[in-house]
């Protein structure tokens, strides 16, 4: 008989999906920008949509989110139909979405940043309190009084991942969460996306950076001219050399 594979082994769509994207048709104005995209993301997944600058990610992201609604096509949060549905009701029903902008409030401190963002969840869990997310994110606690516009880019990256987290979201989309960053900045990104993942969290990024997903991620999305190409482990990815080479090479 052959051996179980491991959760990490097995595809996300194998498994019941959270989110499921099917046949995404995205258009700004005339032109299209995602051609019958489709992606999954399983429980418990930290998911990387790789793919080199402009081919799609951030438009995915903004049409999962509501913000850019597709024309054609299904966004499902646990079965739940969200295409066409406003953005705050989006985000109502569960999925958090950390722009690539990083939009915290400037003129308001850390904690009241954290605290804007403090809602329940959609089934009415609070996991996440203040308490909860010092915890998990130290540095913000030894600046809860300080102005957010004040926090250099890394804490506003990671003050942005934590009011988020405040919403108690069943799934968190990640746009680029290591852009502009230094190297040092990013690797503390990535481990506190590793905590993350260890604690269960769901997670949707995207990432033009590859290595960065290899460290970080558990399955992987490419996505080339608004298609996603290919689809597998993180594990996967890294062992397919003509994947990495065609659409990702650094
Ligand atoms: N508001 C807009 N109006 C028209 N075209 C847009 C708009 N935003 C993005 N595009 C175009 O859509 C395509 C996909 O852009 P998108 O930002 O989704 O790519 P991306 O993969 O996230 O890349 P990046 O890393 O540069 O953000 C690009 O050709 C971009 O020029």
């Amino acid at each position: 008989m052959a051996e179980a594979a491991t959760l990490e082994d097995r595809p996300a769509a194998a498994r019941a999906a959270l989110l499921e994207v099917e046949n995404l048709d995205v258009y700004y104005g005339a032109s299209q920008i995602l051609f019958g995209l489709g992606l999954a993301v399983g429980e418990g997944d930290t998911v990387a949509l790789l793919g080199r600058n402009g081919a799609g990610k951030s438009t995915t992201f903004k049409a999962i989110a509501g913000i850019a609604p597709p024309r054609r096509g299904s966004v499902r949060l646990r079965g739940r139909e969200m295409a066409g549905a406003a953005p705050h009701r989006i985000a109502r029903a569960g999925i958090g979405y950390v722009p690539e902008d990083r939009q915290v409030f400037p003129e308001h401190s850390v904690e009241d940043n954290l605290l804007i963002g403090e809602k329940k969840g959609p089934t009415g869990k609070r996991e996440w309190t203040l308490e909860r997310v010092y915890d998990v994110f130290p540095i913000l606690a030894g600046m809860k009084g300080r102005m957010a516009g004040r926090l250099s880019g890394g804490e506003q990256q990671m003050l942005t991942i934590a009011r988020t987290l405040m919403g108690n979201p069943d799934l968190v989309l990640l746009d680029e969460p290591s852009e502009g960053l230094a190297p040092i900045i990013v690797a503390e990104i990535g481990k506190l996306i590793g905590t993350l993942r260890e604690m269960g969290v769901t997670i949707l990024m995207a990432e033009q950076n590859m290595h960065f997903c290899l460290a970080v991620a558990t399955h992987a999305a490419v996505i080339d001219k608004g298609v996603v190409v290919y689809r597998d482990t993180i594990a996967g990815l890294r062992a397919n050399r003509e994947i990495t080479d065609r659409y990702l090479s650094i």
